[in-house]
């Protein structure tokens, strides 16, 4: 484990660089998704359902990986609710 604080905002840094590249993928893969409900006569890119679905399944993983989940939850509600203005903004 690091022992000074650069060292430790440095891992930290790392991390987030990580993060970043892996939504960005994810990014790609959203824009696809509305392009196939665009495909299929769907305007509107908020689906309630999945959203819940997906919240319920992290929650589960973070408690499996260690993270916390109300933590979790708040990332994810706020990640989903971007990439889903995003979604609607890009594909119509
Ligand atoms: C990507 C989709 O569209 C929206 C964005 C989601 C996401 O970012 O995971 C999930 C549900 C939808 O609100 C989808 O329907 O799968």
């Amino acid at each position: 484990m690091p022992h000074n604080i650069e060292q430790v905002r440095a891992a930290i840094d790392n991390i987030d660089a990580q993060l970043i590249s892996l939504l960005a993928e994810r990014q790609s893969f959203v824009t696809r998704a509305g392009e196939v409900k665009a495909g299929q006569g769907i305007q509107d890119a908020h689906d309630p359902e999945r959203v819940e679905s997906i919240l319920r399944a992290r929650r589960e993983q973070a408690l499996d990986a260690g993270l916390d989940p109300d933590v979790a939850e708040r990332i994810w509600k706020e990640l989903l609710a971007a990439f889903t203005d995003y979604e609607q903004n890009a594909a119509r």
